[in-house]
């Protein structure tokens, strides 16, 4: 019999009190369920002073923003936690702490970053934290190096492997991304007046293959521990810091799938710029986009480089010039999933308020049919874009 039950707030201040690592338990009185995400449920506790001191996640055992229509396995909330654990030996400054879980109550106590805001919402306000970026290429270069074949060993990596299989939230992943907004599907979400713009999608050939290639290697190549969800809504920020949150989707696949899909949210913001700040305004915030996306890359590359070069166990990957030519393939998938991800995120199942918040409807329109024309012609060029800068160029010029 599973001891699974869903938290009201009463239980979620006592398993706080428990389990928060508060020096004060009986000071902890109050829950908010405040959650805003897709799946699950996120309590902030509070002390005797109003104050947040505490966060209680718990997985319902279905798709929250859909339903029980649609059922979804507690065991995310295992995989969430095990991820930011392992993540969080790897690069504890960008990674938030898990204070304590159990798998069978599919619940996580996680420190409070009340003090935080999630990116997201500071990108749709035009807040700008010039450091984030290059914070989110260490995460990802730390993560993603010290989870693949350069440093794990390789029969530790395989039982890693099987620890981390995820096939529900993958199936997530492999429908949304892939397969729905090339189809005519009910899930996928979007206003009639983008209806000529998504037919052209679907009947592009090219495009169909390229993509196909994509979810293949999504399906296939389990070459790093991977958050499997990094967008601008699972990245909280302060002046100077970055912690991700959010990680259930996480699972061993291709390398290039977590910086393509933050390159890809940060593209989002600058499609959606004009709509949310104005078009003359937008100019800066969209260099400064830009600006976000060779300093991610960059910090990403140079850092897994480095780390290759000083930490790698393999001796045959350690092989000179091996991480470089290993990076050039990461660069292209991830130029691929970033493109996936403007597509997916302007006409699928999950939008993002960085094109949905625009209040003009004309003006929304143009926005979105910026992001998929751009997402479209990401992924059918991946291949030949040979760098950051090239991206850079491209996406000026698709402007
Ligand atoms: N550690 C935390 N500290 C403060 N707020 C949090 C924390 N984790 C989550 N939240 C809040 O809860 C919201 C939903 O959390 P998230 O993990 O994204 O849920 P979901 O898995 O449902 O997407 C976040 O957008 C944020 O506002
Ligand atoms: C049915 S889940 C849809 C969507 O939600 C997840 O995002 P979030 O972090 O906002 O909960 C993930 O991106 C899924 O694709």
């Amino acid at each position: 019999m599973s001891r699974y039950y869903t938290f009201t707030a009463k239980d979620a201040v006592e398993y706080a009190r428990q389990f928060g690592g508060v020096a004060d338990p009986h000071s902890l009185v109050t829950a908010d369920e405040i959650g805003d995400g897709n799946l699950n449920l996120v309590f902030k506790i509070r002390d005797t002073a109003g104050k947040s001191r505490v966060i209680v996640k718990q997985a319902l055992p279905y798709v929250r923003c859909v339903g029980e229509s649609w059922p979804l396995t507690l065991d995310r909330a295992r995989i969430e936690a095990e991820t930011l654990i392992i993540h969080g030996q790897y690069c504890p400054q960008h990674t938030v702490t898990v204070l304590h879980h159990d798998a069978e109550l599919a619940v996580m106590v996680q420190e409070d970053l009340s003090d935080h805001h999630i990116w997201r919402s500071e990108l749709v306000q035009g807040k700008y934290y010039p450091q984030a970026s290059a914070q989110l290429g260490e995460y990802l270069a730390q993560t993603l190096f010290h989870t693949s074949d350069f440093f794990q060993n390789a029969q530790t990596k395989k039982a890693e492997v099987s620890r981390f299989t995820n096939p529900e939230l993958c199936q997530i992943t492999e429908d949304l991304f892939f397969t729905d907004p090339y189809v005519d599907h009910e899930r996928n979400n979007f206003d009639a007046v983008l209806q000529p713009e998504v037919d052209a999608l679907r009947a592009d050939k090219p495009l169909r293959l390229a993509v196909a290639a994509l979810k293949h290697r999504f399906l296939s190549k389990a070459e790093a521990l991977l958050h499997g969800d990094i967008h601008s809504g699972s990245i909280f920020v302060a002046e100077g810091k970055l912690k991700a949150i959010d990680a259930e989707f996480g699972y061993y696949g291709p390398l290039g799938f977590d910086p393509g899909s933050a390159m890809g949210n940060l593209l989002l913001n600058y499609c959606g710029l004009p709509g949310l700040v104005g078009v003359r305004e937008a100019a800066d915030g969209r260099e400064q986009r830009l600006k976000d996306v060779r300093e991610l890359w960059l910090s990403f590359s140079e850092r897994f480089l480095q780390l290759a070069r000083d930490k790698s166990q393999d001796p045959t990957l350690a092989e000179p010039g091996y991480a470089e030519f290993f990076l050039q393939e990461v660069w292209h998938d991830a130029v691929g999933y970033c493109g996936a991800e403007l597509i997916r995120r302007t006409i699928g199942l999950a939008h993002v308020a960085d094109l949905d918040t625009i209040k003009d409807a004309a003006m929304r329109a143009d926005c979105q049919r910026h992001a998929l024309s751009l997402g479209q012609k990401l992924i059918l060029t991946a291949q030949q874009i040979g760098d950051v800068e090239s991206l850079i160029a491209r996406i000026r010029q698709f402007s």
